[in-house]
């Protein structure tokens, strides 16, 4: 049994006799939600946790022990209990891992990201290694592979590759000893039985990389390999002492903890020290054996759930640990001048004391703050995170969330050693799952069976095949986000106020303005508005906006800009949030005649036709260093221009598109990268996708384009809609400044298509339908919109250029089976940037209107920007006019 609840009363710690002796025990109130109050009784080391315990946290106690006393149920901590703080907040074991070694470690580590240094990425190929060694793969292949990959960080430190494949292959020397050894032993049976509970076949003696959540501990990991049940954890580093290291316990202990929530009795862990193996016996002394095992108990265990409370209730309350937590050794560590600069900077208490001079207080104040919209959107991953749980399968369906009772259908191991599993979809539904995507694939069940991070490679209506890195018996798929881009955030907010330049600084907070140089030249000849901006942007000494209302050219005019800096022989970095708008501004690049570019970018993420600028097809280590180093424009997204490699890199100028869809953060990863910088976007289309709202989502671009209006150019003229499309969001949103670049734009029709125009609308309409529902679907209104569609086809439009906007997912969905393939069918964030000859919106009829459809009206000025000759509204008038905007807007459309 466990108890969970959100606390709402912590008494105060007293000790008393008992038969065992004197105690000390802390009672604690909670509320689980569907039950009455609670009184926990903490004994003994549970209640150092009620010292940071706070009314508001959520408490998890497992195995209470049970008494009645005047008639009511009494609930303590038990012998085999555990006392967990904020279990739904998902727990790194590598975090866990740090903080036990020192809790500033963690918090540094976390603001400042793993640096590109020789050994992080010599422990990240070894690792590889040794899970294509325990897949059976051979070693030299293996190697060859890890050192491919890892080829530009190699070639950036100015690593040799042929050494350090004869370093890998040392190391390798320890883990192949190691490994031959474990498997001379006979299989006992009691092993055999708790691997098969734990959900691994018991011929699968070794299991490489096993991914492990838990929601009673609050844990998630992925642990190196598990033996027979036992956890193994790999160390590159050496160890002649013959146990080890205590934080390296800290790591096992944490997966031992969840095997035994799995009912496997993990009672010993082994580290694996695979530089012991390349020791030179002569000078060393001590334990030189790789691999230490140490036995396992249930101290170890409470301790290491009594850590990960402390972390859990740090992260709670967002405050920042002093390194007294645990009692870290600030004399021997490698950190102690990094953690003294931060400290001092931002005026922190550190163990290890604080040096250098104070930020302004406005630089701390805004590093707080953005610091705690970063953390609280990490949160809101937890909270995803925790729906794994909380929600059954059939929820998760319908919530668009997972794709389940999926029919396992074979899989193959491919060449690499990673698996392609497949599947067959029973019934199509909805799911925000798409192709390319990371996922979690599971057996049925993510949390407790047996779960992979898998990338999507198919998709459709009938099949799915995912790769993963493990084999599994595919029935699930799981949105799973990932924190990293929040990583990233914090990050770039660390290097912009911690490391950031001072006339940056001074610009940025408003100390200094931005100055521009005088010098005009006619670059657009044929656009007043674009030529004005080119030059603000040329002319920047500090930073340009160049706000571009839909169809007026922000690529074009991004990539006339890249031309000209690269021309002027300055080294440019072109930048936006995702890969598709990163590819789209690239091609228009590529047509200016830009030819010397490097794309950085996965094999996946970069779209098909660019990836021939991806430095991997630059040759070796070196090369691609230096082809990295000396591209006059390097390409990448906002979220990789935070990555190790792209940190070494400075630039001229930085170039962002699409800029109004990031955060400030989001965007400093970029900026951080130039000494001066053009962003282009529009605060009126759509704001930054982030889920716990507030200081996030507002972009930098809005914050300067407020503060600094004299820093931007309104690109005025559109090459897309006719003029009757274009009204209405030129009155609403651009003040009457939008108007068509030309007298062809403006008075486009359908008929230039040579299509009839008798039977559908050719220009602006407005389609009735009666709202009868609340819900986020209404079939009646999807079967109208299918009809104007068909109604456009007949008149002899092809599928491919229609197009249909639904503010929900599942209106999308209903829409979407009823209307011939190749009409896109989406919500409004997948329309932006793309536009159709014709444009079908559906309101979703509602007997009454509570809000905004579109949630923000931002989000309808996008959706009645797409089309260029034909815009059809369908809803339900009654509801809409009952809000001025959309009332605005019926008569507008009806005119
Ligand atoms: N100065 C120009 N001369 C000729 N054609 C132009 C010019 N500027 C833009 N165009 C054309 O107008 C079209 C729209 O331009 P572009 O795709 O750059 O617009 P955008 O503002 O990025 O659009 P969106 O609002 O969808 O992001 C393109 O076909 C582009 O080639």
């Amino acid at each position: 049994m466990t108890i969970r609840g959100d606390v709402t009363a912590v008494g105060d710690g007293r000790t008393v006799s008992t038969q065992y002796g004197e105690r000390d025990l802390v009672e604690v109130t909670v509320e689980p939600g569907d039950a009455p109050p609670r009184t926990l009784t903490l004994w003994g080391k549970w209640t150092e946790t009620a010292d940071y315990l706070e009314p508001g946290m959520e408490l998890l106690l497992t195995d209470p022990e049970e008494r009645e006393w005047n008639g009511e149920t009494q609930y303590a901590t038990s012998k085999g209990s555990y006392v967990v703080v904020e279990p739904d907040y998902l727990v790194d074991v590598t975090d866990i891992r740090e903080w036990v070694q020192c809790p500033r470690q963690y918090y540094l580590s976390k603001l400042s990201g793993l640096p590109l240094k020789y050994p992080v990425a010599k422990g990240t190929l070894v690792h590889e290694v040794f899970g294509d060694l325990l897949r059976g793969r051979d070693l030299e292949a293996a190697i060859d592979d890890a050192v491919d990959d890892a080829g530009l960080e190699l070639g950036l430190l100015g690593e040799d590759p042929e050494s350090v494949r004869e370093e890998v292959h040392q190391h390798a020397a320890a883990i192949e000893g190691w490994l031959n050894q474990g498997l001379l032993t006979e299989d006992s049976a009691a092993d055999a039985a708790s691997s098969e509970r734990a959900g691994w076949h018991v011929d699968d003696d070794w299991r490489s990389e096993y991914t492990l959540i838990s929601d009673t501990f609050g844990i998630k990991g992925r642990c190196d390999a598990i033996r027979r049940g036992m956890p193994v954890e790999l160390k590159t580093g050496k160890n002649t002492n013959r146990d080890p290291r205590f934080h390296d316990k800290i790591q096992a202990a944490c997966y031992a903890l969840m095997l035994e929530e799995r009912g496997v009795e993990a009672d010993t862990g082994t580290l694996l020290y695979t530089k012991n193996a390349a020791v030179d016996r002569a000078e060393e002394s001590g334990d030189l054996s790789p691999a230490k095992e140490f036995s396992i108990g249930p101290g170890l265990l409470e301790f290491v759930v009594r850590s990960r409370n402390r972390l859990a209730a740090m992260e709670h309350d967002m405050t920042v640990p002093t390194g007294k937590e645990s009692n870290a050794k600030c004399e021997y560590c490698f950190s102690q001048d990094a953690c003294m600069v931060v400290s001092g900077r931002l005026n922190q208490e550190s163990k290890a004391g604080q040096i250098g001079s104070m930020l302004p207080e406005d630089e701390r104040d805004y590093f707080e703050e953005l610091y705690e919209a970063v953390e609280a959107e990490r949160r809101e991953i937890h909270a995803e995170y925790a729906k794994l749980w909380k929600q059954s399968p059939e929820e998760r369906a319908d919530d668009d969330r997972a794709v389940i009772d999926l029919d396992p259908d074979g899989r193959e191991e491919l060449v690499d050693g990673r698996w392609r599993l497949r599947a067959r979809r029973p019934a199509a539904a909805s799911s925000k799952i798409r192709e390319g995507d990371r996922v979690l694939a599971s057996d049925g069940d993510p949390v407790h069976g047996t779960a992979e991070m898998g990338r999507v490679e198919r998709l459709d209506e009938e099949r799915v095949v995912v790769t993963t890195d493990e084999p599994l018996t595919l029935r699930r798929l799981d949105v799973y986000p990932s924190e990293l881009s929040v990583s990233r955030m914090l990050t770039a907010l660390h290097d912009f106020v911690l490391k950031g330049d001072d006339r940056r600084k001074d610009v940025l907070f408003g100390r200094a303005e931005p100055s521009f140089s005088d010098e005009t030249r006619d670059v657009v000849p044929n656009n007043e508005a674009q030529n004005a901006a080119v030059n603000r942007a040329l002319n920047a000494e500090d930073f340009a906006l160049i706000h571009g209302p839909p169809g007026t050219g922000k690529t074009y005019t991004i990539a006339t800009l890249v031309r000209e800096f690269v021309a002027r022989g300055e080294r440019v970095l072109l930048s936006a949030f995702t890969n598709r708008a990163v590819d789209n501004a690239l091609e228009a690049v590529e047509e200016q005649g830009v030819t010397d570019v490097v794309r950085v970018g996965t094999e996946t993420g970069v779209r098909e036709d660019m990836r021939e600028h991806r430095l991997e097809n630059a040759g070796g280590p070196h090369e691609q260093a230096d082809r990295l180093g000396a591209a006059s424009l390097v390409a990448a997204t906002t979220a990789t221009c935070g990555s190790r490699v792209m940190r070494s890199q400075s630039f001229d100028v930085v170039l962002v598109d699409e800029a109004s869809q990031l955060t400030e953060p989001g965007a400093l990863a970029a900026l951080n990268r130039g000494a001066r910088f053009v962003l282009v976007g529009d605060h009126h289309q759509l704001p930054p996708v982030v889920q716990a709202g507030g200081r996030l989502t507002t972009s930098l671009f809005e914050r300067l384009i407020d503060e600094h209006p004299e820093a931007g150019v309104l690109l005025e003229s559109q090459y897309r809609m006719r003029q009757r499309i274009q009204a209405f969001s030129s009155t609403e949103f651009y003040g009457g400044k939008l108007r068509p670049a030309s007298g062809e734009v403006a008075t486009q029709s359908l008929a230039d298509l040579g299509v009839s125009t008798e039977n559908v609308v050719d220009g602006v309409g407005f389609e009735q339908v009666t709202g009868t529902t609340d819900a986020h679907v209404d079939p009646a209104e999807a079967e109208r919109v299918a009809e104007v569609v068909a109604d456009y086809r007949a008149a002899g439009l092809d599928a491919g250029q229609i197009g249909v906007i639904a503010p929900f997912r599942a209106q999308v969905g209903e829409i979407g089976r009823r209307v011939p393939e190749g009409v896109a069918v989406d919500t409004v964030d997948r329309f932006q940037g793309s536009a159709k000859e014709v444009i079908v919106v559906s309101f979703v009829a509602t007997g009454s209107l509570d809000g905004p459809i579109f949630e923000d009206y931002r989000r309808l000025n996008v959706a009645l920007s797409r089309a260029k000759k034909a815009l059809v509204l369908v809803g339900d008038s009654a509801a809409l006019s009952s809000d001025d905007f959309y009332a605005r807007m019926l008569n507008w459309a009806r005119r």
